[in-house]
């Protein structure tokens, strides 16, 4: 597989604080999920690579490149979207963006070009020509995605970009995020300290804590079907609570339910979450809400979300809380 990023027993240390400790990685092409708390490491690691701060300790390459020697021509390659605010208040979007395109090296024609285009692909459409400092959290997010994008990187960084986002705005920022990699190829690198909201994402996903590696796998594997089935029927007149029906006649039938986990979510309700011993009890559910006269909105095998890889006990006993990690 090709690498994109590598780095072997990589540390930072500041006088009080390691932040990167032998920190060993090797990235392939797609969207990389990095994750840590506050503090684990994740910008520093990001301020190496593009060769803008040198390690303590170890080595690192980007696209081939090494972080010590060839920062310069990895930073013309790599897009680089900050975690903070970074964006001047009194320029339009499109005069920032042009700007940026031109400091990385565009004829004023392409840069113009790039720029209409790039803010077109973030979905900033009129707002593009007001001053920055009236935008909402959202679009000042979106400014510093086409920033990053403009000078057609083979890379992204993308520190944080959920920051301060609401939920629709959040899932509006994943789904550009997904698209950079899908429609132009573009690797990307995103960070959050929220590991739920990568699953959708991320074909792969990096956890870091406290500066060193906790795990690195494929999204695929964190999140890997699970023996539950979750079943959601509809109410009829006979069974006002066609829920609660299905579910004594499971129990009565020797049928084994999990706490529902989506406990607090909308419609969660609704669903049962049923062990499933093998074939008999799809069709044991199938008779029963037959024999109900329900209707069967679904029953479908339920994933693992990535959170609960982190925190077994809540897979188990199905005692999660919704926090603000928590995929919706
Ligand atoms: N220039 C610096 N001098 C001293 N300590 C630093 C410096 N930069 C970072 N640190 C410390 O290194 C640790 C890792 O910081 P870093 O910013 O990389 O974490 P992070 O995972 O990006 O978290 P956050 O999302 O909160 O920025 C923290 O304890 C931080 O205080």
């Amino acid at each position: 597989m090709v690498t994109v990023i590598v780095t072997e027993r990589l540390s930072m240390r500041f006088p009080r604080v390691t932040a990167l400790d032998r920190l060993s990685l090797d990235i392939g092409p797609g969207v990389t999920g990095l994750v840590g708390s506050n503090g684990a490491g994740k910008s520093t690691l990001i301020k190496i690579l593009l060769g803008l701060t040198p390690a303590t300790e170890g080595r690192a390459s980007v696209l081939g490149l090494d972080v010590a020697t060839r920062g310069g021509e990895i930073r013309e390659r790599v897009g680089y979207m900050p975690e903070h605010d970074c964006l001047p208040p009194d320029v339009s979007a499109t005069e920032f963006v042009v700007h940026m395109a031109r400091m990385s090296g565009l004829p004023p024609t392409a840069a113009r070009e790039r720029t209409a285009d790039t803010l077109r692909h973030v979905g900033l459409y009129e707002e593009r020509y007001r001053p920055i400092g009236g935008y909402s959290t959202g679009m000042k997010q979106r400014v510093k995605l086409a920033q990053a994008l403009v000078h057609d990187p083979r890379l992204v960084f993308l520190d944080e970009p959920t920051n301060g986002l609401d939920p629709v705005g959040r899932d509006e920022m994943l789904g550009l995020i997904r698209r950079i990699h899908t429609d132009f190829g573009i690797s990307v690198l995103v960070t959050s300290h929220l590991l739920g909201e990568l699953e959708r994402t991320c074909d792969h996903v990096v956890v870091i804590d406290g500066g060193s590696l906790l795990r690195s796998s494929s999204t695929s594997e964190f999140t890997r079907t699970t023996t539950t089935l979750a079943v959601e029927v509809t109410d009829s007149d006979e069974h006002p609570d066609g829920t609660a029906a299905l579910r004594e006649r499971l129990t009565a039938a020797g049928a084994v339910f999990q706490r529902a986990t989506e406990e607090g979510l909308p419609g969660a309700g609704h669903i049962l979450l049923v062990e499933a011993a093998g074939e008999e009890t799809y069709d044991l559910v199938r008779d029963t809400v037959a024999e109900l006269g329900l209707g069967l909105v679904r029953m479908e095998q339920r994933r693992h979300h990535i959170a609960e890889v982190f925190r077994p006990e809540a897979a188990e006993h199905g005692a999660e809380q919704p926090t603000e990690g928590q995929p919706r």
